[in-house]
């Protein structure tokens, strides 16, 4: 017998076959089907399709409903955690956000509306992109009413960069507009799986001066997660911690599905356990971008997005 108290779980794979029933992520109830009670403390999953903000390849507006796609075979128990993450909280669905895709100022002012409503029933947010301008919308939530945020952001880019053709609001600049606003507490944010060619050495002591650390990909060759996950660990102290995960911190043979792919990047294996690392610290929300399907292959992106998201909701039931 169902237990009427229990949150309100996934669709049963053993009766519904999961290439049937509702497009959400891992068949999740939408944000409307649940108990508005037992959204308190529990989590919101939100497609944030966008990618004005894009330098190169376009397409991550087509991020969430791939991921959600991808997201169809994830099962009820993460075994190294040993959580199940869809019945430790109530886990829902909210779709996407409607965002304006020639008004980067506007589509920003209603990721950060739409994020701010969610969290006041009392959710947590797992943002699916878009692209990575999302980020700074969501840290503007988050810090309005929390202060500033620690950040951990796993990335092969900086994404401090100044101006694109004089645009301050684009996928590269985030997290020097957030760190500008105040929105970062600066002396608990690192980059993780940062590489590739850069425009300039002063690209690095800019995002240096700016207060970040980096923790470059090339690290897990020399320390592998254990030591990737300790240095984390030291810089966030005993912080609530933001993630955000730009899905081309993975080597382009792990996630294909990008728009500024760069070679010498992680193992999905690598993110996963470092991410796994985190189980234990209160996570405020998190994001996971840069899925652009049209470049994907065998749902190689989708997948390793999805499971990206299943660590997060996983590390966020066991805190
Ligand atoms: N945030 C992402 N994915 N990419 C930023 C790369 C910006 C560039 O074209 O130099
Ligand atoms: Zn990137
Ligand atoms: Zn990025």
């Amino acid at each position: 017998m169902p237990d009427s108290d229990a949150p309100l779980g996934p669709v049963d794979a053993t009766s519904v076959p999961r290439f049937a029933g509702p497009a959400t992520f891992a068949r999740l109830p939408r944000l409307d089907e649940a108990d508005p009670a037992a959204l308190r403390d529990g989590i919101a999953i939100l497609g944030a399709p966008f990618d004005a903000g894009t330098s190169y390849r376009p397409g991550a507006r087509f991020g969430p409903g791939h991921i959600r796609g991808a997201s169809k075979l994830l099962r009820p128990f993460h075994p190294a955690l040993g959580v199940e993450p869809f019945a430790a909280q109530q886990v829902v669905d909210a779709g996407d956000l409607a965002l304006n895709p020639f008004d980067i100022p506007a589509a920003l002012t209603a990721v950060q509306t739409g994020v701010s409503a969610l969290r006041r029933m009392g959710l947590r947010v797992v943002t699916l992109g878009g692209d990575h301008t999302i980020a700074l919308p969501i840290l503007r939530s988050l810090a309005t009413d929390g202060g500033p945020v620690a950040v951990v952001h796993f990335d092969a880019h900086l994404d401090t960069w100044d101006t694109y053709f004089g645009a301050p609001f684009t996928h590269g600049t985030p997290f020097r507009r957030a760190a500008e606003e105040g929105l970062l507490d600066l002396n608990r944010c690192v980059h993780v799986g940062t590489r590739g060619p850069l425009y300039s050495d002063h690209d690095l002591s800019d995002d240096e001066t700016l207060g970040f650390q980096v923790i470059p990909a090339d690290r897990y060759e020399t320390g592998g997660v254990a030591e990737v996950a300790s240095a984390i660990s030291r810089r966030l102290g005993d912080r609530p911690v933001y993630v955000s995960v730009d899905v081309d911190v993975l080597d382009p043979a792990h996630a294909p599905g990008t728009g500024t792919p760069e070679a010498g990047g992680l193992t999905s294996r690598e993110l996963l356990g470092t991410v796994r690392a985190l189980a234990g610290r209160r996570l405020l929300g998190a994001d996971v971008v840069e899925v652009a399907p049209a470049y994907d292959h065998a749902e190689i992106t989708g997948i390793a997005a999805a499971h990206i998201v299943y660590e997060l909701l996983a590390v966020m039931s066991a805190a």
